[in-house]
């Protein structure tokens, strides 16, 4: 069992493919970067896998893979299988924004992958080519009703930003439950990328919202996901996650690691540790000693929860993998 210097488990990873992506949602990444990570600098899915396999030996239940776009990276299918192959009872799931699942959504179910989750923000075409900068709605939508079709789980995440799509709350709680898909409303995190003036809802504001036109009660809070669920009273339950909130931490269970083989143990903080050449060299040892040096200065909780709520993380979501 994996435990961090704040006496929390960690059982899940989060591991990023690739910082690229085919979106430039203005919350995330509304530029290109000046440059990307050359192709070279990333881990092979060979070396990442000998992470992940020394990760579930010691404690990780919990696999997901992130970006950036995930989809963007070739091969995704077969890696997803080297996880699936080595341990198949773990969750094994992927966070997407769906544009490319139409054409890979089968093989990836065929390689072992158990749920999605799919980047849903409005349900208006206009609305996604303005969140996003490119027309991206029909293929998203085409993508989710894909992955249905093929049996993978699907959640969706919406990031409400302030007189953007605060207005599509209601729908898009609708659109899911109508779907049964779950859907997470997440507080938008302020970071040096995105776009100057971008301002979300609180958590308070969302379920205002919500209120005005369902009843809803808190159900116990799961520590293994980041949400706070609330159930409707034909107990279809939708969530929030809630960073600003100042317990979020508290049940902190998970640690990132990018494409460039950085193991980050706190999505806020810059801090990092590279199992790169630990990885590449196959001392195996050496890579566990990162990952419990990793756990042992994992920070207690974030700073966007401070009082005057004008803390900005300088870390970019495409790279840490959100
Ligand atoms: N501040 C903070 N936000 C997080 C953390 N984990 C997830 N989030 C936010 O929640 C978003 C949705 O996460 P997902 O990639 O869908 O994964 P998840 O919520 O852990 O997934 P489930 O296992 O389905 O609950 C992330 O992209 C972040 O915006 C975290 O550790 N800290
Ligand atoms: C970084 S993306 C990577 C995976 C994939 N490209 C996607 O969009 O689902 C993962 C998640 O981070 C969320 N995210 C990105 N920037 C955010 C921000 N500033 N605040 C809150 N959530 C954010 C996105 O909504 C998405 O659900
Ligand atoms: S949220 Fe996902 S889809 Fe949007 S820019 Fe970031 S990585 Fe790309
Ligand atoms: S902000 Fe850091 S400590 Fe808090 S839940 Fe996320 S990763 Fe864990």
């Amino acid at each position: 069992m994996l435990i961090d210097g704040h006496n929390r488990v960690v059982d899940y990873l989060r591991v990023s493919v690739t910082e690229r992506c085919n979106f430039r949602c203005q919350y995330c990444m509304p530029e290109k970067p000046f440059s990307w990570v050359p192709k070279e600098n990333l881990l092979s899915y060979e070396d990442l896998f000998k992470f992940i396999k020394v990760s579930i030996d010691e404690g990780i239940k919990k696999v997901r893979i992130t970006g950036g776009e995930p989809l963007l990276r070739e091969g995704l299918d077969n890696f997803i299988k080297m996880i699936y192959d080595y341990k198949s009872d773990i969750d094994l799931a992927l966070t997407t924004n769906g544009y490319l699942l139409p054409r890979v959504a089968q093989k990836l179910k065929d390689a072992g992958l158990k749920r999605i989750n799919v980047s849903l923000d409005t349900l208006k075409p206009d609305v996604a080519a303005k969140i996003a900068q490119k027309d991206v709605l029909g293929k998203v939508l085409e993508g989710i009703s894909k992955a249905d079709e093929v049996g993978l789980k699907i959640k969706v995440n919406c990031v409400p930003m302030k007189g953007i799509n605060d207005n599509e709350i209601i729908d898009i709680l609708e659109f899911c439950k109508q779907k049964g898909y779950v859907v997470r409303f997440i507080e938008f995190m302020e970071n040096h990328h995105a776009k100057d003036g971008a301002k979300g809802l609180s958590s308070e504001e969302i379920q205002n919202i919500i209120s005005k036109k369902y009843n809803f009660k808190m159900v116990p809070r799961d520590t293994s996901s980041p949400a706070q669920y609330f159930e409707l009273e034909d107990g279809y339950k939708f969530g929030v996650i809630e960073p600003h909130k100042d317990d979020f931490c508290a049940a902190c269970n998970r640690i990132r690691l990018t494409a460039e083989g950085y193991l980050i143990p706190c999505l806020y903080f810059e801090d990092a540790m590279s199992i790169k050449d630990a990885v590449q060299n196959n001392e195996i040892d050496k890579a566990v000693e990162i990952l419990k040096e990793v756990l042992r200065t994992k920070p207690e909780k974030n700073k966007w929860s401070e009082e005057d709520s004008s803390e900005t993380s300088t870390r970019a979501f495409y790279e840490t993998g959100g």
